[in-house]
């Protein structure tokens, strides 16, 4: 099925989820919190699109016998995986690419595990069809996910083992009958509190200990769950002062467990570090996450060339050759990413899953190249805007006795006072407010460290061949 918007948002408050936000519980719903209202607006147009326009963002499963969202579709031709991406992007664009944490991007990754739950395959255990449930199960209701990997950040030296009486890296304390008993915490949760489920993933780091390998999916409301937010950089919810802010603060959390109970059902993971180890690669996980992420990049890079473009205009400094040559280091950074993707596609190939499976290799590099690019990207509308990006009364001030003052003032070449400064705060919060730096940062470690995903590039592309070929040549 597929829910609509006013459906996902009033099963999120339902499930009251344990979400602290500057010292105090959220009592009542959290929808109608100032630093979540926003985000789950936003959210529920997605659904909301996604129901009108079924053709494109639904398809008919036949493991559920019902419509259920794109994401979920294991893609077996070339064709779904066009589908997939024009449907991921449409999806995007309602929010510009700044919503990290659609729900086509944990669904995506939850349909790779589904798809290829043999791989958790375990004599005398379930793993296998525990995961497959999760999927069916998720497919069933259009469940929307947050996920976990990271462990604390207390000391990443190599040779550190957490081995305190006190808990900090969440780990199984305990087995029952029942389940797991997890204790600690995790990082970071973007939209912990406002999914269904939180997907708990292997984290490394510690994988010396049986009792740091897992992987689960839980409902956010599981007893012991906490989600323990930042501050909300949400300051005001007008869309003149804060136009990105005000919809797209997609917020992050710490998720503790305490003592939390993970019914055997949910675990599909278990101290088999092989398995772990393997599993982001054997599933195509990483594959089929990327494949999703680009896109939305490529959406991200369409509205920043829009704005750059947009900006230049309005105070008319188009002729200057830098200027042309700032807006060519965005047209080349939206070539780039448009081709990788597009050559991810071509060079797609079926898995023994029957999964049709983007070629791994341009999107890695994609991963490689946009968490370097974009704050360069964001520095060119800096250095475009200059004193623009500053000056920005409120809508107060352009209500006010002395409006006069600003429409005269603040006017630009080709728009009024007043659009002058709609266009300037659309750059500001893209890149100076709380919402832009943290979206810079979040650029930045999207898919993790970007040291250790340069190491991962290098380390799985085959290069025998150019090896090769200056050996002949020597020879
Ligand atoms: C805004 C934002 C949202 C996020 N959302 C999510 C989310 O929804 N779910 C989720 O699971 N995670 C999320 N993350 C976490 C993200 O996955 C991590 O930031 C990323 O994996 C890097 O881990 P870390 O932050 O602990 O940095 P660290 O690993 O602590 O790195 C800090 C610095 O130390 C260096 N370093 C550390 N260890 C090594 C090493 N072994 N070798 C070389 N250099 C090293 C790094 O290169 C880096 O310079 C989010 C992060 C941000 C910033």
């Amino acid at each position: 099925m597929t829910v609509t918007g006013k459906e996902y948002i009033s099963r999120i408050d339902n499930l009251h989820n344990e979400v602290w936000i500057d010292g105090k519980r959220i009592e009542g719903k959290i929808s109608e919190h100032p630093a979540f209202r926003g985000v789950l607006k936003s959210k529920a147009a997605l659904y909301d699109l996604s129901n009108s326009n079924k053709d494109t963002f639904t398809f008919s499963s036949p493991v559920v016998n019902s419509e259920v969202n794109f994401a979920f579709q294991q893609p077996k031709t070339k064709e779904d995986l066009e589908n997939r991406f024009v449907a991921t992007k449409k999806w995007a664009q309602t929010n510009l690419g700044l919503l990290g944490r659609s729900p086509d991007y944990v669904n995506t990754g939850i349909m790779a595990l589904g798809v290829a739950n043999s791989i958790f395959h375990e004599d005398k255990k379930n793993y296998e069809t525990n995961i497959f449930n999760i999927y069916k199960m998720a497919m069933e209701n259009d469940l929307s996910f947050t996920h976990t990997f990271i462990n604390p950040q207390v000391n990443r030296s190599i040779g550190y083992y957490e081995d305190s009486d006190k808990i900090i890296a969440a780990k199984v304390i305990r087995e029952t009958s029942d389940g797991i008993i997890v204790k600690g915490a995790r990082l970071l949760a973007t939209q912990g509190g406002i999914t269904d489920e939180v997907l708990v993933l292997p984290s490394g780091g510690n994988f010396i200990e049986d009792a740091y390998v897992y992987a689960f999916s839980i409902p956010s409301n599981t007893p012991g769950l906490k989600f323990i937010c930042r501050e909300s950089f949400v300051n005001g919810e007008s869309h003149f002062d804060y136009p990105l802010t005000s919809k797209f603060e997609e917020m992050d959390s710490i998720v503790v467990f305490d003592d939390v109970l993970v019914p055997w059902e949910r675990v599909f993971l278990y101290k088999n570090l092989d398995i772990a180890c393997n599993m982001f690669s054997e599933t195509k996980f990483n594959t089929m996450l990327l494949y999703q992420a680009i896109a939305r990049m490529i959406v991200k890079t369409e509205f920043i060339l829009g704005l750059a473009e947009t900006i230049v205009h309005s105070i008319n400094i188009i002729e200057y050759q830098h200027v042309k040559d700032k807006l060519s280091e965005i047209i080349s950074t939206l070539e780039i990413m448009k081709s990788l993707h597009l050559s991810s596609r071509v060079h797609s190939t079926l898995d023994h899953f029957n999964t049709m499976v983007p070629d791994y290799k341009p999107l890695n590099v994609a991963i490689y190249y946009y968490p370097r690019i974009y704050p360069r990207l964001i520095e060119i509308i800096q250095l475009l805007g200059g004193s623009g990006m500053i000056l920005l009364p409120s809508k107060e001030q352009f209500q006010s006795t002395i409006s006069s003052y600003l429409d005269n003032y603040l006017q630009a070449t080709n728009v009024n006072a007043t659009d002058r400064v709609k266009i300037f705060r659309l750059a500001w919060d893209l890149c100076m407010s709380s919402f832009g730096t943290r979206q810079t940062q979040f650029e930045r470690f999207f898919f993790g460290d970007p040291v250790r995903i340069g190491m991962g590039l290098y380390n799985s592309y085959p290069k025998e061949s150019y090896v090769k070929m200056i050996n002949d040549f020597l020879s």
